[in-house]
Order: C-alpha cells, then structure tokens, then sequence
C-alpha cells in the first residue's frame, strides 16, 4: 500500500508494548472489498493471546491510574494530534480495508480525532460531589474512580471512530484497554495504537488483539480482571457478550443494531428532507448503525418527495473507494451484498416497485435502490439493511407515523421533517429512540451523547456522559466530631 508513512502498517498484534504474532503463527487473510486483493495477514489470535493481553492491561494499570488528568489529557491530545497530522495515510488504509470513498474515510480519521480531543478536555473534569449530610457529625462524599481494565470489541463499518470513542474515555478516566477489532478492518486499529505509542502512551496502557472472535470475546468476558466491556456490533452478538459477561459482573456497554425510521410530515421543506435522507441512508453505502432504514412519507406529498429523492439517488456514482468521484463504495463483503439482495425481492415479490438501482454489480458493489409501495409486512420493515436500499412507506397521519416507526425491537437513531413546531416537540416526545434528529440527517458528534434504547443497546458514547461508563462511583461517609 502507497503510505507516506509504511510505518504505520502492522501486521502483528500488540500486546504490552510488544508486536507479536500468534502463539501458533496462523494468519487471517485481509481483503479489499473493492477489488478483492489480499492488502495483507494479521496474526489469528485466540485465548492465551488474550490472557496476556488482558495482564499487560492489568499491569500498565497503577501508573496510568495514578497519573494527574492533566497528562492522561495530554497524552490524548498528542494522539488527537498525531491522527491529524496522519489523517491522509489512515485514510488511505481505511478505504483499502474497508471500501468507503476516501472524503469519508477523511473525514472519519477526523471525527475519531475528536473523541480523543474530547475525552483529553472531559478527563480533568470527573468531578465528584459533596452531599449535604443529615447528620450533623457526618460528611458525605463522592469519589469517582476508573473502573479498571477494559476491553473493546469494535465493528468494521467505523474501524477507527468506534475504538477513539471507546478508548478515548478509558484512557481519560484512568483505565487501560484491551481491543479486539472487527476481522475485516483490523489495520486502522493498528495503525492508532501505533500512534498511541508515539503519543507517549505507556505500553500496555492500549492493547490489540486480532484474530479468533468467540475464543477472544471468551478470554474477555472469563476473566474477572476486566471490569468493563464496550461493544459495538450486531444484537445477536452484544446479547451473548452481555450473558457471558454476567458470570464476572462486569459493567458493559452495547452499541448495537437499528432500525431508523425517516419520516417526512406534509409540512416538511422537501428538498430539505430530501438532503438529509442522502445523508441518512447512503454515507458509507448504507452500513452505519443510525442509517435511515424505513423512510415514510405523508400521503399529499409522497409522489414529489419520491421524485426528487429517486434522481437524486439515480445520480449516485458507484466505484472504488479511491477514486474521487466515487459516492457509494462497495458493501464489506458478499454476505452482505446477499442481505441487501433478499430484502430486495422479498420487497417486490410483496408488491414494492423497484424505482432505480438494485442492481448487483461485479465485486461486492450495489447500486443504491429506491422501492416505493413498501409495507410493514416485507423484511425490510423488521430487519435491518445495513446497504444502500431505501424503501418508501406511505402514512396518513402523524398517529400513524408514530405507530408506525415504533413498531420494532430496535431503538437507536429516528429522524424526522417538519416545520410544525408543536408537531416536533409531539413527535420528539413520543419516538421510542435514544436520538432523534430533527430537520437533521446526521446526528452523530463528539459533544453528543450516541446510544440506544430497547434492542440496541445500553449506554452512552461521547459527550460529557460517554465517561461515565468508565468510572466507578465511590461513596464516602466520614464521621467528624
Ligand atoms: N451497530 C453497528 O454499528 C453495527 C451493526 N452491525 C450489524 O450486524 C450485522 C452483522 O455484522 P457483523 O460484522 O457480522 O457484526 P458482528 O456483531 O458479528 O461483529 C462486530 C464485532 O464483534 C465481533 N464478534 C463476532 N462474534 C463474536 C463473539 N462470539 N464473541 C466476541 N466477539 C465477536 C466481531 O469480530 P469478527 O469481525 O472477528 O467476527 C467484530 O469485532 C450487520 O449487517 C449490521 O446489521 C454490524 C456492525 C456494526
Ligand atoms: O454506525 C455506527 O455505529 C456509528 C455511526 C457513526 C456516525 O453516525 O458517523
């Protein structure tokens, strides 16, 4: 790969400051899903890896623990920094294991750097508390404290985003981390923990395991030293990494599936709306976790939303991440590109009318689709895409709408269009999500707080609440007289 700095590319796990490979020297081939090309190996590691992973986090933690906030955070502003200054190499190396067009793996390496910004600013602020004690000869106290080892199992559609989001506050709060990233795009992961070691990280502080998912997420989720899992992924897997992580009692935090709903009130400035749902549906061809999954749209002005929207998206340029003209990237793999299909036709085959795109295109692209009559009875209702399918539901009224995008185990992103005042304190109120957009298309930023109710997920990240989950708060009664 054509790096300024091929430095920056590792091949090897790191474990307490140490680049190794695993115990029994397998390997795990890593492709271009634009192309199909081998871009390199990372070792397969599994549970004794792990183990030792899970210790060199344990013994980097007093230093780190007892280091003043105040360098922790400048330790994170020197990786903030260093991300910065190699934003165009980690680019680069995102959209060769990933796919997405290289403006968004860009601005990715930036919004990861915020998080590290952030977090830098948030750590000398864990304040604690006094409390006004009902006892004269008491005082009450609060103390909060890091929470200890941690580990972060991290997906593939954001490889460098999601790990900053997670070990940004880790590290502010005092914690050390252990992190296993997603197998297709485990190079973005090294690369930043490269980073972290020229930031002045101390080794062992940032771990990264790659390799055997089930054995690592075991190793993790076993061991009583980790105090703290925070995962981003599929509902299936965050509900099994929860159950084993009730054996050891550890704090968790899971950022998992949706199931958006993008609505469009007759009152809505449609050209608006339809800038948003571009952004809502089709960044990062549709594999973002708050993509608007089911766009539903008032009955007066459906046709001439659907108009405008199903041209815009006709328009989209499909092609390799690298090129410049490239909008939509190919999916991360065939199975993918497989999910997208089926919803597809069990779409059509249900009555939905294929308006552009759908096409499956040599490689794992997709061009982006548009299916009007949708209904709640096709899969695409229930499940989520996770490609860059946008199916059209049509909706009387504001009751309906609400009735409607509720309708589903998921709870992460909603969005909606108007310009009714008490309609959009109404239907903020009544959407069973943990973040409504409003005339908004992307919600996502550092200074926000992103998490789910229902089925995706518990907890927060970023924002002045993303730390929480990273310390423990610790009550002290002290008796004075
Ligand atoms: N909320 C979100 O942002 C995301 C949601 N998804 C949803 O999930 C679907 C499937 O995507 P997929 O990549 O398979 O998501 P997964 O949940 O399988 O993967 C996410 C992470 O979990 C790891 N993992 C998988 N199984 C285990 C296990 N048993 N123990 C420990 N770790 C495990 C993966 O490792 P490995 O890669 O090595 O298998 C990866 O690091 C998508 O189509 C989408 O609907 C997916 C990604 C992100
Ligand atoms: O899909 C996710 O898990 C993160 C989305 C981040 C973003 O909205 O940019």
């Amino acid at each position: 790969m054509n790096l300024n700095d091929s430095s920056l590319f590792h091949s090897q796990c790191l474990i307490g400051g140490q680049w190794v490979d695993a115990d029994n020297g397998q390997t795990d081939n890593i492709d271009n899903p634009a192309t199909g090309e081998i871009i390199g190996t990372v070792p397969r590691a599994g549970t004794a890896e792990t183990a030792r992973a899970i210790s060199a986090a344990e013994q980097a933690l007093p230093e780190w623990r007892a280091r003043p906030a105040k360098e922790r955070a400048a330790a994170l502003r020197r990786w903030h920094d260093l991300m910065l200054t190699h934003q165009e190499d980690l680019a680069r190396l995102m959209t060769a294991e990933q796919g997405k067009p290289l403006a968004e793996a860009r601005g990715e390496i930036g919004f990861a750097a915020s998080f590290l910004e952030w977090f830098a600013e948030e750590a000398r602020r864990l304040y604690g508390d006094v409390i006004p004690s009902p006892n004269p000869a008491n005082r009450l106290l609060v103390i909060k404290q890091p929470v200890g080892v941690c580990a972060a199992i991290t997906p593939w559609n954001f490889p460098s985003a999601m790990i900053a989001r997670k070990a940004g506050p880790a590290l502010a709060a005092g914690c050390t981390i252990v992190i296993k990233p997603a197998q297709q795009t485990p190079y973005s992961a090294l690369a930043m923990a490269d980073l972290a070691e020229r930031a002045g990280i101390p080794a062992g502080v940032i771990n990264v395991v790659t390799g055997d998912a089930p054995a690592i997420g075991k190793a993790i989720t076993d061991s009583p030293v980790v105090r703290k899992l925070t995962f981003t992924g599929s509902t299936p897997v965050g509900k099994l990494l929860m159950s084993q992580s009730a054996q050891t009692m550890k704090k968790v935090s899971m950022e998992l599936g949706g199931n958006a709903p993008f609505i469009v009130f007759e009152d809505a400035d449609l050209d608006k709306a339809v800038e948003g749902l571009m952004v809502a549906k089709y960044r990062n061809a549709g594999q973002t976790c708050v993509c608007a999954n089911r766009i539903f749209v008032q009955d007066s002005v459906h046709d001439a939303f659907a108009e405008k929207f199903a041209a815009r998206v006709a328009a989209l340029k499909v092609g390799p991440g690298h090129k410049d003209d490239t909008q939509v990237g190919p999916l991360i793999d065939q199975r993918a590109v497989d999910k997208v299909e089926k919803q597809l036709q069990d779409a059509q085959a249900r009555g939905g009318r294929l308006v552009c795109g759908g096409e499956r295109l040599e490689g794992n692209f997709m061009t982006p689709s548009v299916i009007a009559r949708a209904t709640p009875d096709m899969l695409c209702f229930r499940e989520e895409t996770f490609g860059p399918m946008a199916p059209l539901f049509r909706f009387s009224t504001e009751e309906e709408a609400i009735r409607l995008a509720n309708d589903t185990e998921f709870g992460l992103a909603a969005y909606f269009y108007t310009r009714d005042l008490g309609r959009t304190w109404r239907v903020s109120e009544a959407l069973e999500y943990g973040m409504v957009g409003i005339n908004n298309g992307h919600v996502s930023t550092c200074e926000a707080p992103f998490g789910g109710i229902k089925d995706s997920g518990l907890g927060r990240e970023g924002s002045k609440y993303g730390i929480d989950d990273y310390v423990e708060t610790k009550y002290l009664c002290m008796t004075v007289d």
